[in-house]
């Protein structure tokens, strides 16, 4: 029993996932890890406390059909390739995904055990065997206000994202710091010359941007500097997809009737963060709570959710991606009233997307399924 197989664990969720479990010592609970690779096998596997063993092929339908659970980061190309096969050929184990490919699929469950624990628990009584994290900007959302939903607060929520360059891939993070490093250097020695005019160096900035050699490839357009107001594909209704995820998953995670949908939607921009999302939250509030209610209920939900008081300096200090990076942490804050009525209350809260919105709900839920002896 336990052998677990790892795909995707070099990859940049894949590392973020190791690092989590190797603080929490999750790996002493596995009685066999197995490590995987499409491109490496053969090559020494990490040591996780037993010693390297040779990675296996993660193509290799029979090697994976060896495992009582495996967890792929590998992305959603692998596992539309990799798992329709196993299950076709009655592998029963269970399946947990970083990618979205099977997040939608009336037989998967997507995971986020602070909010949705019993959901997930329904799931498992039910024989379920497909475990799926959530989109990055939906985990962070409802891990922000999950306690609000859970308290039948919530009417709609409309979210103005602001995400980070680690949404895209590892690849878009150094593409990010590289147009950072062409901006400056395109007027450096204006810069070092403090008696140089400003528009003379925005000038500078901006004939630099709108260069053919700026580095662009992974983006397609700059964003240091600016900002790309679409991530994801394009539906034929208008949204991205991104934006669609905020509804269809944020449903699916509190288990509410797909007839009846608790209705989200918004803008989602990708910004020059590094690896922390944010989210600006108007709430139409279901019944009119009082700030102190509303504060209680987020910093209540769960050990991670903590409310910031509406104040500038605490908010500069404590309610941004360099505070919260790296962190576990989802800080919540601009809570207030708005103009537009009692019963609409702003928020913005910010959420590392690799730890709660992508690799911690998938660790929690392979240590709820160990936990139940596989
Ligand atoms: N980025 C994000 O924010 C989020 C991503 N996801 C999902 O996770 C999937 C994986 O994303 P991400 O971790 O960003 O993907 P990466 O591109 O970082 O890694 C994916 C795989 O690429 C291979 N690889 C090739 N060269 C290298 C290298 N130099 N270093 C490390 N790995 C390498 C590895 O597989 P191998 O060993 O087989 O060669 C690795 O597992 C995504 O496709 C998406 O479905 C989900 C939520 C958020
Ligand atoms: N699309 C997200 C990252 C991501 O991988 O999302 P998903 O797991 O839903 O494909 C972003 O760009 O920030």
């Amino acid at each position: 029993m336990q052998r677990v197989g790892f795909v995707g664990w070099r990859g940049m969720v894949g590392s973020v996932l190791m690092e989590r479990m190797r603080a929490e010592g999750d790996f002493a609970h596995i009685t066999e890890p197995v490590f995987f690779s499409t491109s490496q096998a053969g090559q020494p596997g990490p040591d996780v406390g037993r010693g390297a063993q040779p990675l296996r092929d993660a193509d290799s339908l029979d090697a994976l059909a060896e495992m009582d659970v495996i967890l792929s980061c590998q992305g959603g190309d692998y596992t539309k390739r990799v798992h329709p096969q196993l299950r076709a050929r009655g592998w029963d184990g269970y399946w947990i995904d970083a990618a979205s490919a099977l997040r939608m699929a009336p037989e998967s469950t997507i995971v986020l055990d602070p909010v949705n624990r019993e959901v997930i628990d329904a799931a498992l009584a039910a024989g379920r065997r497909d475990f799926v994290g959530g989109n990055c900007t939906v985990s962070l959302m409802l891990m922000a206000i999950g306690g609000l939903f859970r308290a039948g607060a919530v009417e709609w929520v409309s979210a103005m994202t602001y995400q980070a360059a680690s949404g895209a891939g590892a690849r878009n993070m150094r593409e990010l710091l590289a147009q950072m490093d062409a901006l400056h250097e395109s007027v450096a020695t204006q810069l070092a010359d403090p008696g140089s005019a400003i528009l003379e160096i925005d000038r500078g900035v901006t004939a630099a941007m709108r260069d053919s050699a700026f580095p662009t490839e992974s983006f397609g357009v700059p964003l240091a500097g600016s900002l790309i107001p679409w991530i994801d594909t394009q539906l034929d209704n208008g949204q991205s997809r991104e934006e669609w995820k905020g509804q269809a998953e944020t449903n699916k995670i509190l288990g509410i009737d797909p007839a009846a949908p608790l209705p989200i939607d918004g803008i989602c921009v990708r910004i020059g963060a590094m690896r922390c999302h944010s989210q600006a939250l108007t709430i139409k509030l279901a019944r009119d709570l009082e700030l102190d209610e509303i504060e209680r209920l987020i910093a209540e939900a769960n050990p991670w959710a903590r409310v910031i008081p509406n104040e500038r300096e605490r908010t500069m200090r404590e309610l941004s991606p360099a505070a919260v990076t790296g962190t576990l942490e989802v800080p919540v804050g601009r809570l207030r009233k708005m103009n537009l009525g009692s019963r609409y209350l702003s928020a913005f809260t910010v959420g590392d997307q690799l730890l709660w919105g992508a690799a911690e709900p998938l660790r929690r839920m392979l240590a709820i399924l160990l936990a139940r002896g596989a």
